[in-house]
């Protein structure tokens, strides 16, 4: 479609800003125009949504309900009871992105003063509200600063970026995203979970750390039931949710509403949603944008980001904010917005997709970037001259301005409740650390890499060694052979389970941020229950290895020296576990952490002590033995085979002089001490004590 608007009028919105009378400003159904009234469910009286919150303006002082009467009510959900309702407003957003610096050569990086860059204005003077009962849809073109203006609600800018001016909940300026952490949600586009877990398993956890301390477990359940017949996830609560190209779980829509799900568990009042139908057909987004408004309808306020809308979905939007170019479009009920855009000039078409018409009307055309900058400017400066914009900026500018001394006196909305928002985790940690073991363990026990695959691993892998080094006996050539057989366990245990921890624990990285950010759980409650939940597979493997390799290769016979060896090839899986954990925290992904893992455990393998001995190697590369679990992992198995070894044949030797005839002189070769098993193992635990130390440090410092 060609949007013929170039050569109209499009300025005038039928006269310029009027400010509003006094009635209107008392008038609480300015806004019920625009926002249905929603059921008296929450105690605060009947009044329309459509006024700021439950109670007319000005009514203060009647005394007419509020958080703690407990009236109303009626869904048999203490935590709904005591949601109130909440407006939430923008005024006066700035945000600025530091300019690009252009690029210099080497030297004149040293010897030329750093031009100044001009910052780049993303956001310019954006203003607007939602409020209880309203689905509200910010829309624009691509680049017109949907996302950055979502984040800038949600306080989630980048870091680099400068936002400047308010945003307030019902009034009260919030300033940080914990502000808001006691009564807003946040569905971010991309639907991240624990893939392995059912639908019900993933709310389940989700209620046992989102939902306030105080709420019985019962009542949690019946709240996770609630929600999923509320949202029709009932009948897949015990399907999988599904690992992308590992496992189909449930469909796109249904993954999209159990986003929605876990949010809404503990039944935030204010829901911000960044692109809730992207990646889903037109079907399933109407589906979804529906669940929004049934929402709305009990109250909520609703904040979404969309791109481009079909007509049915745009139908179920109670006010649009249009964004071009960092600025205000519109702001109001889609109706409105189909007058205003007539009355400047720009009807739309018949039968058009309203949605499209906007977008396009807005957006910067490649080939005429002047006359598509200068019509959203005369859009913009159309719409800041409107009626409807003197009306937003009544509710917008109270924040900063305070409400018109017209209005009766009275606060417009009931204030924020004093506690929301102050404890910065719903779940003690005791429960966080026995809720993340829970839903750990059952990743851990569903996840064939982690069990079934690794057995199998493992399995084979002993079976080849097996084979290799059958039936040694106690000559010359069996001493080299079981040492190189006893070395071997000792890199198949590190390779193995390195390779592993950093494949399971990199691919949950991204569900850990997100559910940290959200305040359910602390950073080290976390990684101490992934780490005790991967314990028994971890432990298991090298007594599974242990028992194949030690009885076919013809180690030592003693049954003490067979259990001694299965714990410290234990503790070597371990220590290459906490290695692991180490890597996966240093790297910024898994990608990094791979590339990075392999090579870095190459030094610690020379220093084992058995490619070349120890006595040989540089001093200054000396530190690098005290933590190589290869060298102290080596002296102990080799000390648990050799020692009081009274004599070994010299069968194989070259000649009498290159025979090895004790186990004492086989370790006195490579330099090990006989009787240091037990401080072998010691330092072994250190390494482990040590590795997971540094890696929960590493976690909390990215964690920031
Ligand atoms: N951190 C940043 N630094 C510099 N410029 C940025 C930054 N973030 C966003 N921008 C710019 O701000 C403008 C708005 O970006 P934003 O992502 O908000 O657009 P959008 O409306 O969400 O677009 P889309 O629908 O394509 O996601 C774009 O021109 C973008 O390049």
């Amino acid at each position: 479609m060609t949007v013929t608007t170039e050569s109209e009028p499009l300025l005038d919105d039928g006269g310029s800003r009027r400010p509003p009378s006094n009635a209107e400003r008392r008038s609480a159904a300015w806004w019920a125009d625009s926002a249905p009234t929603v059921s008296n469910g929450t105690g605060y009286g009947s009044v329309a949504v459509g006024g700021l919150d439950k109670r007319p303006v000005g009514a203060e002082d009647s005394n007419g309900g509020g958080p703690g009467d407990g009236g109303g009510g009626g869904n048999g959900c203490a935590v709904q009871q005591a949601a109130p309702l909440l407006t939430y407003t923008w005024t006066s957003l700035n945000v600025f992105a530091p300019g690009a610096r252009p690029a210099r050569a080497p030297l004149a990086r040293w010897f030329q003063r750093r031009p100044s860059a001009p910052r780049k204005h993303l956001l310019k003077n954006v203003s607007g509200c939602a409020l209880p009962g309203e689905v509200v849809a910010i829309m624009g073109a691509s680049g017109a600063g949907k996302t950055t203006l979502l984040d800038a609600l949600t306080f989630r800018s980048d870091r680099q970026l400068t936002v400047t001016g308010a945003r307030a909940l019902s009034g009260t300026v919030v300033t940080s995203s914990r502000d808001l952490a006691g009564v807003a949600a946040y569905v971010q586009q991309k639907d991240l979970f624990v893939g392995w877990l059912t639908v019900r398993e993933h709310l389940v956890f989700q209620a046992l750390l989102r939902m306030e301390r105080r709420i019985p477990r019962t009542q949690r359940l019946r709240r996770v039931r609630q929600v999923m017949d509320e949202l029709g996830l009932t009948k897949c609560q015990d399907s999988i949710i599904g690992v992308p190209g590992k496992v189909k779980g449930i469909s796109g829509g249904e993954m999209k509403r159990l986003s929605f799900a876990s949010e809404v568990l503990t039944d935030p009042t204010i829901l911000l949603c960044d692109e809730p139908t992207s990646g889903l057909d037109a079907y399933m987004a109407q589906n979804t944008v529906e669940v929004l408004s049934r929402l709305a309808k009990r109250g909520k306020t609703i904040v979404l980001t969309i791109h481009q809308p079909s007509s049915e979905v745009f139908a179920q939007f109670d006010k649009i904010l249009l964004m071009a170019e960092g600025r205000v479009a519109f702001l109001g009920a889609p109706q409105e917005a189909l007058d205003f855009f007539a009355r400047i000039g720009a009807p739309i078409p018949p039968k058009y997709n309203p949605a499209d018409f906007f977008v396009q009307l807005l957006a910067v055309v490649p080939t005429e970037e002047a006359t598509s900058r200068e019509r959203i400017d005369r859009v913009c400066d159309a719409y800041e001259r409107s009626d409807t914009a003197a009306r937003n900026a009544l509710v917008t500018d109270y924040p900063t301005k305070g409400w018109p001394p017209t209005a009766g006196g009275g606060k417009p909305w009931l204030p924020l409740d004093a506690s929301s928002g102050t404890s910065r985790y719903k779940a003690s940690w005791g429960t966080q650390f026995c809720a993340l073991l829970w839903r750990s363990w059952l990743s851990v026990r569903k996840d064939p890499l982690l069990v079934r695959v690794r057995v199998l691993q493992t399995a084979v892998i002993a079976l080849l060694v097996s084979v290799l080094y059958f039936g040694q006996r106690m000559d010359q050539t069996g001493l080299v052979n079981i040492n190189a057989a006893l070395f071997t366990t000792i890199t198949n245990m590190t390779f193995q389970n390195v390779l592993a921890v950093i494949k399971v624990f990199c691919t949950e990285r991204a569900v850990f941020k997100r559910e940290h950010m959200a305040a359910m759980y602390r950073v080290d409650a976390y990684f101490l229950a992934r780490s005790t939940a991967e314990l028994p597979i971890f432990m298991a493997l090298p007594v599974l290895y242990t028992c194949i390799v030690y009885f076919a290769v013809g180690l030592n016979a003693d049954p003490l020296r067979f259990f001694t060896c299965v714990a410290i090839t234990n503790l070597i899986g371990l220590v290459a576990t906490s290695f692991g954990y180490f890597i996966s925290c240093a790297a910024n992904n898994m990608s990094t952490a791979l590339s990075t893992g392999a090579p870095a455990v190459i030094p610690l393998l020379l220093y084992g002590g058995f490619f070349v001995n120890l006595d040989t190697m540089p001093s200054y590369f000396s530190w690098i033995q005290h933590i190589s679990w290869f060298r102290y992992g080596n002296e102990a198995l080799l000390v648990n085979q050799w020692q009081d070894v009274p004599e070994i044949s010299c069968a194989g030797a070259l000649n009498n002089n290159s025979c090895i005839h004790s186990g004492h002189y086989a370790l006195q070769v490579y330099s090990f001490k006989e009787g240091s098993v037990w401080s072998d193992i010691g330092h072994l635990a250190l390494l482990i004590l040590l590795f997971r130390s540094l890696a929960l440090g590493l976690l909390i410092i990215k964690a920031r």
